[in-house]
């Protein structure tokens, strides 16, 4: 589950997300969609503990985790995919994908691979080489790869689809669906909002900084007020 309250962070001294309120039930898909510069980023970030939060709570499966280093996230079982895929170039996609669990010193690192590389086979010949010899599609299954290894619990997914083909869009799809089937809690963001379609079961929008549930889940909560 993901649980935030009141959560403000600034870079600098520029005040980006103001009180923001987030809640995703565990085991559910919630999709955050918004402009480029609407603050996107920032809240994957300021989730996983990448950014301070210079106010709020951020409670992750249940612990609170608001001033939190990264590795205690992901201890936690959160993992992050971020947008522009990070992989260190000069690693293997497998040591790259098995990197952050190493960091944090999580023993189940060999199993995961191999759980992993069964939702996303098409990786399983590429494991050997080095993150910079992928082509881009590739880098994102493996960011995505990576992400699911040591995200058992919740998934980040900071817009897995952006600048991705069609075809790839749909496996993505497909991979994403299989993981909220394993109870995975995933919070997914998107520029448009076009292939959240029949992911999530809940929507919010974000601008400039602000988080709020999508018109449509406005009127829901209306409705059963
Ligand atoms: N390092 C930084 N210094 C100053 N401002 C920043 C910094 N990083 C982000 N911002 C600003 O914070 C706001 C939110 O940026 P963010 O990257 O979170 O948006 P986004 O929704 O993820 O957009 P995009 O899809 O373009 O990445 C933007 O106005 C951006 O200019």
């Amino acid at each position: 589950m993901i649980e935030v309250e009141g959560l403000c962070v600034s870079i600098g001294s520029v005040s980006i997300l103001e009180g923001i309120a987030l809640r995703v039930e565990a085991g559910t898909t919630v999709g955050v969609v918004g402009h480029n510069g609407a603050g996107k980023t920032t809240l994957m970030r300021a989730l996983m503990g990448l950014l301070p939060a210079r106010a709020g709570t951020v409670r992750l499966c249940g612990a609170e985790v608001s001033r939190a280093a990264v590795q205690a996230r992901v201890r936690l079982g959160v993992g992050y995919m971020p947008e522009d895929r990070r992989l260190v170039p000069n690693l293997s996609v497998r040591d790259n994908i098995l990197l952050p669990m190493e960091v944090a010193r999580r023993a189940d690192a060999a199993a995961s691979l191999d759980r992993v590389l069964d939702w996303i086979p098409e990786l399983r010949p590429l494991v050997g080489r080095q993150g910079s010899q992928l082509s881009g599609g590739q880098q994102k299954l493996a960011a995505l790869a990576r992400a699911i290894c040591y995200g058992t619990r919740i998934l980040l997914l900071d817009e897995p689809f952006e600048g991705v083909a069609p075809a790839l869009v749909e496996r993505l799809g497909l991979v994403l669906r299989a993981v909220g089937g394993t109870g995975a809690t995933v919070l997914i963001t998107d520029s448009e909002g076009e292939n959240l379609r029949g992911l999530c079961a809940h929507r919010y929008e974000i601008e400039r900084g602000a988080l709020r549930p999508a018109p449509e889940e406005a009127a829901h909560a209306r409705a059963h007020a």
